[in-house]
């Protein structure tokens, strides 16, 4: 199905047609055929998929920024899907084609000056995105080599384990309050489930971007590597992850996210509404439009 055949779908149902994002059965370890490569790319991300050691790589290609788009977002899904249920893969690593940027976050024009049905919408495909890589059966590792700030920092947080470049100018974290706007309860629960209460709590009161040294301390990405090691190190994590049983490690990983996937599930259409009723207000249309205009002064 075409990209906004299937945005549609999404919009319609809350979910892609292609099955559901969580309790699924296990993954089985994939048959053991002949060494072999496949890629499939569509517009924004490039999945690199190599069959003798069972792990993609998931390549974000939606320059300039990488920002999570209606159809970055349906695109990712999509991606992740055909992975979810390709046998031959165990594990994933997301990372960025875009020197520099991991992800700049939810794209925001998708939440300025649009309708009701589009806000529905696109926020759908948020909730979905991080429903399936939350639930994901695979191991998720993000090589995080550039920014990654708000809805960026939430794909890197979603994953099992976090590897970041070791570059000063690169930051990390959920600044959602810079820009006048409030993380929603699902990002600050995985926030929290990766660096504990009290740091998510004045991080996110601050809107705060961590650079990579202080986001390593504060236990926001696991390990720090000089860029050009960043590649290797994220494969030699994923071959210590898939060492394990997939089915006692699929069954640990449910248990330790159950509680947090299942609260959005229970309250996914109001959660769509709160975003709606949020984003639609004039004050908070304001500081988006005043923060895109800081992004475009900030480049002259
Ligand atoms: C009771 C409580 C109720 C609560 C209810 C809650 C409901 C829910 C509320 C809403 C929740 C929303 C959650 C939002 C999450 C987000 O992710 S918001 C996005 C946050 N992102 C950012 O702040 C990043 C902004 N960008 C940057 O800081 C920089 O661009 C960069 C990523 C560091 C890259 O810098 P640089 O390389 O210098 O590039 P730029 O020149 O700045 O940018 C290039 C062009 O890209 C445009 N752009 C950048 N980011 C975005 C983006 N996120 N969306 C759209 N567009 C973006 C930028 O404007 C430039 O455009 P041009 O000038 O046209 O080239």
């Amino acid at each position: 199905m075409a990209a906004p055949a299937l945005a549609r779908c999404m919009a319609r149902t809350g979910v892609l047609p292609l099955g559901q994002a969580w309790g699924r059965a296990p993954r089985l370890p994939p048959s053991p055929l002949p060494a072999q490569r496949r890629a499939f790319s569509n517009n924004k991300v490039l999945v690199e998929l190599d069959e003798s050691a069972g792990v993609a790589t998931m390549k974000f290609k939606s320059p300039p920024v990488n920002s999570l788009s209606l159809d970055f977002l349906t695109e990712f899904c999509i991606s992740l899907e055909k992975l979810e249920n390709d046998r031959a893969c165990r594990g994933v690593i997301l990372t960025s084609a875009v020197p520099k940027i991991f992800s700049s976050g939810l794209d925001i024009t998708e939440m300025c000056g649009k309708s009701t049905e589009h806000y529905a919408e696109f926020w759908r495909a948020v909730q979905e995105m991080w429903l399936r890589l939350y639930s994901s059966n695979m191991v998720t590792v993000a090589a995080v080599n550039g920014s990654s700030p708000a809805g960026g920092c939430l794909i890197a947080l979603t994953c099992d384990y976090r590897i970041m470049a070791e570059n000063p100018k690169f930051s990390i974290g959920l600044n959602e309050a810079q820009l006048g706007i409030v993380a929603p309860f699902w990002f600050k629960d995985t926030f929290v489930n990766v660096v504990g209460h009290r740091v998510a709590e004045s991080s996110l009161q601050l809107g705060s971007l961590h650079s990579a040294p202080e986001a390593h301390r504060i236990g926001l990405v696991d390990e720090l590597v000089p860029e050009e090691k960043l590649k290797d190190r994220a494969t030699a994590v994923m071959q210590q992850w898939l060492a394990l049983p997939d089915h006692a490690r699929q069954l640990t990983k449910t248990m330790m996210r159950k509680a947090v996937l299942d609260r959005l599930v229970a309250h996914r259409e109001e959660d769509v509404q709160n975003f709606i009723s949020f984003i639609s207000k004039e004050s908070i249309q304001k500081s988006l439009r005043m923060y895109m205009e800081m992004l475009k002064k900030k480049k002259s």
